[in-house]
C-alpha cells in the first residue's frame, strides 16, 4: 500500500503561545483505517484542523496523494477529495435526507444549469445508499431519524462531494451499542472499497476493534505509529499516559441511605404540546448513583433541566430533601449543594471568556473561608485554583489563562473540579467524560464513586453505556420521555439489554412500578 498522506514535522503555535504542535508525524496508507490517539490536549483537533484547511501550521508539510499541499479552507480540502465528520452534526432538520446529502451542491441541468436536476439527485443518493448498504430512507425528514442515522447521513455528505479520505472525530460518543456496530460496519465496507479513514477515539476498546494502525500523540509529539494487531490496550495506554491506566472501575458495596432527591409524576412540554418528559417518578438516595441510559434526545436533558431549575415543569413534584424545589431559580437551587456538570460545557458549564480561576470559584467566592472581614482574600482564591488543577491534571500553563483556550477535555475537567468542591449532597453528572481522555475518565469515575461513599446522592446520565454500567447502583432508561426501565445493576444486565430498551424494543413496566 502506498502512503496516501503524509504530514511532515508538523508545529503549530496558536497565536496566544500555546504550542499544540511540536514536530508530528503522520503517515496513513491508502484504503487504511488509522486511529488517532492521545490525552486530552495532546494535538489531535489541531493536526486534523491543519490537515483539512482550518488552520495553518507554522511549520511543517502535508503530502497528499503524492503531492505537497496547503489546503485554503475545508472547502479547498474537500474539492482535492477529504472529508471530515464532526461530532456536532450539522444538519438542516426540516430538510430530507437527501436533500441534506447534497445541500450547497446540487446536481443541475439546463441553460447554464439554471435547474435543479431532481432526477439525477435521486438516482445518485440511491446509487451510494446501496453502495455503502447504509440503512436510510432518502426521502424521510432528517428531524425524525435517528442520531445513528444522521450520522450516516454525514457520512454520505462527505461521499457525495467525492471524499476518498474521511475523517471521523469521535463517531461513536452518541451511539448505542447497536448503532457502533453499524457504523463499525459500514467504515470496515468504505476501507474495503479503498476509502481511508482517520479515527479520532479516545475509546481503545474501539481502536482495538476497528483500526490498523494506530497513531500515537502525546503533548504535541507523535509517540509512536503501532500495528493494532500487534499490540493492546495496555500499551497504548502506557504510552499515551506515561502509566498503567485502570481499565475496572473498583467500586465498593454501599448501603444507601435516606432519599435525597425524588421526582414524582414529573412532566416537561415543549411549545406545542409535545411531552419531553413523559410522567416520570424515580428517587435517589444518599450513597447511590443512579445511571440513566437512553439514545441523545429521549428526554436526558429536560430530566437534568428540570431539576437543576433550567426548564419549568408542566406537572408534578421535585423533592430536595422533602422540599419541592420546582419553581426556584437556578442560582438558588445552585445554593442548595447540588452540584451539576452540564452536558454542554462550552455555553452553560463554564464561562470562556474569562479565566480558568475565575470559572473555579463561580459558586465558592461567598465562602467565609475565602473572605477577610467583608473583603475578597485573593490569595487564598488563587491557592484554591491552584490546588484543583493540580488535583485534576488541567493541562495549561496558568490558572490566569483563558477558560476558551483549553481543549475540550482540560475544559471539563474545571467544570467537574468546580462542582465536586461544592461537597454536593446531590451531584448531577451529565456526560461527564465525554471527550475526556482514558487517564482523566478513571479519576472522575473515582471522584464519583468518592462523592457516592461519603454519601451524595448521584444522577449520572451518560450516552456511554460502558460509563452507566460500570458506575450505577441502578440503571434507568428513558426512551420518548419515558422511564421505561428501572433496573438494578446486577450482573446479569448485559449492555444488549439495556439498548433493547433504549431503541424501545423492550420496555420493564412491572420493575418501573416495583421502584416508585
Ligand atoms: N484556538 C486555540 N487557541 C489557543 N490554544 C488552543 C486553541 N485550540 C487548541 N489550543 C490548545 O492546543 C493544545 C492542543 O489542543 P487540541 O484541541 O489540538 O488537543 P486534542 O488532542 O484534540 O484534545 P481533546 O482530546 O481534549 O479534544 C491544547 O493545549 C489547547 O489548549
Amino acid at each position: 500500500m502506498a502512503a496516501l498522506l503524509e504530514m511532515k514535522n508538523i508545529h503549530k503555535v496558536y497565536p496566544n503561545g500555546t504550542v499544540a504542535n511540536r514536530g508530528v508525524n503522520l503517515e496513513v496508507q491508502e484504503g487504511e483505517i488509522h486511529a488517532l490517539v492521545g490525552e486530552n490536549g495532546a494535538g489531535k483537533s489541531t493536526l486534523m484542523k491543519i490537515l483539512f484547511g482550518l488552520e495553518t501550521p507554522t511549520e511543517g508539510e502535508v503530502i497528499f496523494k503524492g503531492k505537497k499541499v496547503r489546503f485554503n479552507g475545508p472547502r479547498d480540502a474537500i474539492s482535492q477529495g477529504l472529508g471530515m465528520v464532526h461530532q456536532h452534526f450539522m444538519l438542516a432538520p426540516s430538510l430530507t435526507v437527501s436533500e441534506n446529502i447534497v445541500l450547497g451542491d446540487e446536481p443541475r441541468k439546463g441553460f447554464l444549469h439554471l435547474f435543479r436536476d431532481r432526477t439525477k439527485e435521486k438516482e445518485e443518493i440511491q446509487e451510494l445508499i446501496r453502495r455503502f448498504g447504509f440503512k436510510l430512507n432518502p426521502d424521510e425528514s432528517v428531524e425524525s431519524i435517528s442520531v445513528g442515522q444522521k450520522q450516516r447521513v454525514e457520512i454520505l455528505k462527505v461521499l457525495y462531494r467525492g471524499a476518498k479520505l474521511i475523517i471521523l472525530d469521535e463517531p461513536t460518543a452518541v451511539l448505542t451499542p447497536q448503532e457502533t456496530d453499524e457504523l463499525f460496519e459500514s467504515i470496515k465496507s468504505l476501507a474495503g472499497q479503498n476509502y481511508t479513514i482517520i479515527f479520532i477515539t479516545h475509546k481503545l476498546r474501539e481502536v482495538m476493534e476497528i483500526s490498523d494502525r494506530i497513531t500515537v500523540l502525546k503533548a504535541g509529539n507523535t509517540i509512536e505509529t503501532l500495528v493494532t494487531k500487534e499490540t493492546n490496550q495496555e500499551e497504548i495506554s502506557r504510552l499515551m499516559v506515561g502509566r498503567d491506566v485502570l481499565f475496572r472501575v473498583e467500586k465498593q458495596e454501599k448501603e444507601p441511605e435516606d432519599t435525597i432527591l425524588e421526582l414524582r409524576d414529573v412532566s416537561v412540554t415543549d411549545e406545542k404540546g409535545l411531552k419531553l418528559l413523559d410522567n416520570v417518578s424515580m428517587k435517589i438516595r444518599g450513597g447511590e448513583i443512579l445511571g440513566i441510559a437512553g439514545v441523545e434526545g429521549n428526554g436526558q436533558r429536560e430530566l437534568v433541566e428540570v431539576i437543576t431549575g433550567l426548564a419549568k415543569a408542566s406537572s408534578g413534584q421535585v423533592l430536595y430533601l422533602n422540599e419541592n424545589i420546582l419553581g426556584k431559580s437556578i442560582g438558588e437551587i445552585r445554593n442548595m449543594r447540588i452540584g451539576h456538570i452540564p452536558e454542554d460545557r462550552q455555553t452553560t458549564g463554564a464561562c470562556l471568556t474569562t479565566t480558568i480561576e475565575e470559572n473555579l470559584i463561580l459558586d465558592i467566592y461567598n465562602d467565609p473561608q475565602f473572605r477577610t472581614g467583608p473583603f475578597l482574600n485573593k490569595k487564598k482564591l488563587k491557592e484554591f485554583a491552584k490546588k484543583y488543577i493540580k488535583m485534576y491534571d488541567v493541562r495549561t500553563d496558568s490558572e490566569e489563562a483563558l477558560a476558551g483556550s483549553l481543549s475540550g477535555g482540560n475544559l471539563q475537567k474545571v467544570v467537574i473540579a468546580r462542582e465536586m468542591a461544592k461537597n454536593p449532597k446531590l451531584l448531577i453528572a451529565a456526560q461527564p467524560t465525554r471527550g475526556v481522555d482514558i487517564g482523566a475518565i478513571e479519576f472522575i469515575h473515582k471522584e464519583i464513586i468518592k462523592k457516592r461513599d461519603e454519601g451524595t446522592a448521584v444522577l449520572l446520565v451518560s450516552a456511554e453505556l460502558s460509563e452507566i454500567t460500570s458506575l450505577s447502583d441502578r440503571i434507568g432508561v428513558l426512551y420518548n420521555g419515558e422511564l421505561v426501565a428501572l433496573l438494578d445493576n446486577t450482573e446479569e444486565l448485559t449492555e444488549e439489554e439495556i439498548g433493547y430498551y433504549m431503541l424501545g424494543i423492550k420496555r420493564a413496566d412491572e420493575e418501573v412500578a416495583a421502584h416508585e
